[in-house]
């Protein structure tokens, strides 16, 4: 079933799998536009279960067909442990993910390892990202002046939150950084770096995955009108300048 909400598309399959194999054929898709169109194709991904429900794409015909030459990786949200720690999100990429594709690894940004304080590592990714502004790898847009990524994938909690951005913290109103830092995390572990709403909103293209009937609660949030303005969800803050698609699956559109 495919339905409109306001500029999103809401995109709900029968289980998980469906979701998966939904999601693989998407990301293959832009990665052979944008390859196409400017010979580079910047991916942004989440951590969570995003990894795993992208398990379609290290598989035929993808693993093949994809020009894995062309991705830019980037994290959304990272914790602040080294790389090796079974909570990083790189990890669980690389584990998940990179590991069984043949994406050069220059390509591959994870965050700097070796600087413990979170403000230092989310000044080391935004000088990161700046840096490949200047090398034409990264484009900023038109329209903010922020970095615009081609593809980003996000995860939402239970409680509606993306990326490292949690219901009613003062980060969800940051408005100049591109990358900022969070040492109160409410999800464990609590430092961590994340990208803005200002960056992630400057998107080409965005979907968020959401599986799992824990989740229902909050997509009906998200997907409803019940609240003021004041009041989002982050999960209802993503608005992209170009085009959102929610990948969900029966048990998380149950309450919709
Ligand atoms: O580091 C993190 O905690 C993740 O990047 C986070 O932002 C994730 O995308 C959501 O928490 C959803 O996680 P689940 O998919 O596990 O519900």
């Amino acid at each position: 079933m495919a339905a409109g909400k306001g500029d999103a598309k809401v995109e709900v399959f029968d289980a998980e799998e469906d979701v998966a194999v939904a999601l693989a054929k998407y990301v293959a898709d832009l990665s052979h536009k944008f390859a196409k169109e400017k010979g580079i194709f910047t991916v942004v991904l989440s951590g969570g279960t995003l990894i795993d429900t992208m398990r379609k794409l290290v598989e035929p015909p993808y693993l093949e067909t994809i020009d894995w030459s062309k991705w830019h990786v980037f994290w959304l949200d990272e914790r602040v442990v080294l790389k090796t720690d079974p909570l990083s999100n790189y990890k669980l990429a690389y584990d998940g993910f990179l590991s069984k594709v043949p994406i050069p690894p220059s390509n591959v940004y994870p965050i700097n390892d070796t600087l413990p304080a979170p403000e230092d590592a989310a000044d080391d990714y935004e000088v990161c990202l700046k840096s490949l502004v200047e090398k034409k790898i990264l484009e900023l847009s038109k329209v903010t002046g922020f970095p615009k990524f081609d593809l980003m994938l996000l995860g939402m909690g239970p409680d509606g939150h993306v990326a490292s951005l949690f219901p009613k913290h003062p980060l969800l109103q940051e408005k100049k950084r591109w990358v900022t830092y969070i040492k109160d995390s409410p999800k464990m572990p609590p430092e961590r770096i994340t990208f803005t709403f200002p960056v992630i909103n400057s998107s080409e293209y965005i979907a968020l995955v959401v599986t799992g009937a824990d989740l229902a609660n909050a997509v009906h949030i998200a997907l409803g009108n019940h609240q003021s303005s004041s009041d989002l969800l982050p999960a209802q803050m993503v608005s992209p300048e170009g085009e959102l698609t929610w990948y969900l699956d029966k048990p998380a559109a149950s309450k919709m």
